[in-house]
């Protein structure tokens, strides 16, 4: 039986996340923290810590978990490029499942996004736009940055070069070479991602709408079971892409 730690536990996801635990036959909740408390004091408690907090907390779980060698599945998004790099610089004692979006409806997404990038993308003005509900806080979403990079990478694109973040005003004619982001926050909206290929008398959308936590929740723990078998490399940052043997 493989024992869970899951931080932000009175978060939206920590509760979704240890319903599905208490549903699961081969995982058990080992310890559930919340922000007053230790986790250096309860690492005995468990084999695989989840995460779904925010970034400077994440941080300092993992700092934690890398000193002990606590193998952790990371679902917080948010993350600024020196919080992105202190990431990298803590996991050498570690293995991590690291992944804006845990939902294989998701995953597949990302995949049919590289395809349709190869076909149509040098022809295309690139548009994402995500809808979450009014809780959000950090924006575009970690799923629709990674949709843009999966794009970007497939283009040979720099993304932090090509990205464009909502626009106002006079501005330039569209460059082709830019991706665009929209973000839209209100009610209850679990999450929505669209990406937009439009060409010349056509365009291409591709749409994930996420109807229920739960998905991310499955997810989660699927990678946790996933981590705690997989082979112990020190310092491997994994994706869902990994766990769910998308080649
Ligand atoms: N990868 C994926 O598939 C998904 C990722 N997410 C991401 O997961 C994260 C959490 O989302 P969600 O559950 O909706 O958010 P919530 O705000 O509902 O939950 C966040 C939890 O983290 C806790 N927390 C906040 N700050 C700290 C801190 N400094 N130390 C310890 N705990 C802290 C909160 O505690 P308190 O309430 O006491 O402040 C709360 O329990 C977000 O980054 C979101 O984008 C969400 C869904 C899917
Ligand atoms: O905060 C959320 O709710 C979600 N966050 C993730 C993200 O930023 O992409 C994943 C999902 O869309 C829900």
């Amino acid at each position: 039986m493989i024992k869970i730690a899951v931080t932000g536990a009175s978060g939206r996801m920590g509760q979704i996340i240890i319903e599905a635990i208490n549903q699961n036959d081969s995982v058990a909740l080992g310890v559930a923290l919340d922000k007053s408390d230790d986790l250096s004091v309860v690492l005995n408690q468990f084999d695989v810590l989840i995460d779904f907090t925010c970034p400077t907390a994440t941080l300092g779980y993992l700092s934690i978990c890398a000193k002990a060698g606590k193998k952790m599945v990371i679902g917080t998004t948010g993350f600024n490029d020196d919080e992105l790099s202190q990431l990298t610089r803590l996991v050498q004692n570690v293995s991590i499942v690291f992944a804006p979006n845990m939902s294989v409806g998701v995953n597949l997404t990302l995949k049919l996004l590289e395809m349709a990038a190869k076909v149509v993308g040098e022809d295309s003005d690139i548009e994402i736009v995500e809808t979450h509900h009014r809780f959000k806080v950090d924006a575009p979403s970690g799923t629709a940055l990674k949709m843009g990079e999966v794009i970007a990478d497939t283009l040979g694109r720099d993304l932090k070069m090509c990205a464009i973040y909502g626009r106002e005003g006079i501005e330039q004619v569209r460059d082709k070479n830019t991706i665009g982001f929209s973000t839209i926050r209100g009610g209850d909206v679990v999450g929505e991602h669209t990406v937009s290929f439009f060409m010349q008398g056509e365009r291409v959308e591709i749409t994930h709408k996420a109807s229920s936590r739960m998905t991310f929740a499955l997810g989660a723990l699927r990678a946790a079971i996933w981590l705690d078998k997989a082979p112990f490399d020190k310092g491997c940052v994994y994706s869902m892409k990994d766990v769910l043997e998308i080649t």
